[in-house]
């Protein structure tokens, strides 16, 4: 069951349990469940909804808190921060793609990435820079003006993903990044995650039901009733052998 190991290891949870009591009712959703996640590659979390996919991502983000167990990210236990603590470990280390893409609509493409640039005290003139070249990497330096409503489903996840990665994160999220997608534009999207783990040695954790996306991550987990079922390594991509991947 277990994957041959990649980079380091830049997250990890040990023994983690997580229920939700609405009303009467108590849902485990993550029981006792263990993992390390390595950097410099794409880690898919596979499995049916309601498994618990974006439970776990949430949990190894920071975002939600667990029951019990531990939760390491880039060596910093997470389950002993407090909100500001964690709320400040985000913004410095950690990029989020979500499958509504959350843009603002007044917004050009070059804005929304400048934007979080901002909070993290980076120059008006280094943001410009930053924006620009992270457009670039994901392939809309063209597009750069253009606001959500003059961009394609595709397009405003690209800029979703340049936000994430202006800021430099160790660590990237995305949850079900190409639901919203048809098959083509979804492959785009998981391609240049890929490529961001391989050039930047970013840790890149991806949630999906997508089975689509499976060929095209470096590692698999398949997850089913709040468990790792599976822990699988996959052969490289041949865009990416061949260094064609975009
Ligand atoms: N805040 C919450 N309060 C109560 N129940 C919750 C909450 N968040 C998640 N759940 C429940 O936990 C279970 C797992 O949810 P989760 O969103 O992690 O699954 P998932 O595998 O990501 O599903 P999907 O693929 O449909 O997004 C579900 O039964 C869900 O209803």
């Amino acid at each position: 069951m277990s994957a041959v190991a990649g980079g380091a290891v830049t997250l990890r949870a040990e023994g983690v349990a997580k229920a939700f009591v609405s009303g009467r009712v108590r849902t485990q959703v993550l029981d006792n469940l263990s993992l390390s996640i390595h950097a410099g590659e794409l880690t898919l979390i596979s499995g049916p909804s309601g498994c618990g996919k974006s439970t776990l991502l949430a949990i190894l983000s920071g975002l939600q808190k667990v029951d019990t167990g531990r939760v390491f990210a880039l060596d910093t236990a997470l389950d002993q921060l407090d909100a500001n603590a964690l709320e400040r470990f985000r913004l410095l280390h950690t990029g989020f793609v979500f499958q509504g893409f959350n843009l603002f609509p007044a917004l050009s493409a070059r804005e929304q990435v400048e934007l979080p640039l901002h909070y993290l005290g980076v120059t008006k003139r280094e943001a410009r820079e930053r924006a620009a070249r992270s457009l670039e990497e994901v392939g809309l330096a063209h597009r750069m003006t253009l606001k959500p409503a003059e961009l394609s489903g595709g397009e405003k996840q690209r800029v979703a993903i340049a936000r994430a990665l202006s800021k430099q994160p160790q660590l990237l999220f995305a949850d079900e990044p190409t639901s919203a997608l048809d098959a083509a534009s979804g492959q785009v999207i998981i391609d240049i995650l890929h490529r961001i783990a391989r050039v930047h040695g970013t840790t890149v954790l991806c949630v999906s039901h997508d089975p689509r996306l499976i060929g095209h991550a470096d590692r698999v987990l398949a997850m089913e009733d709040g468990r790792i079922l599976s822990d699988r390594r996959m052969p490289a991509p041949i865009a990416a052998i061949e260094g064609t991947a975009s």
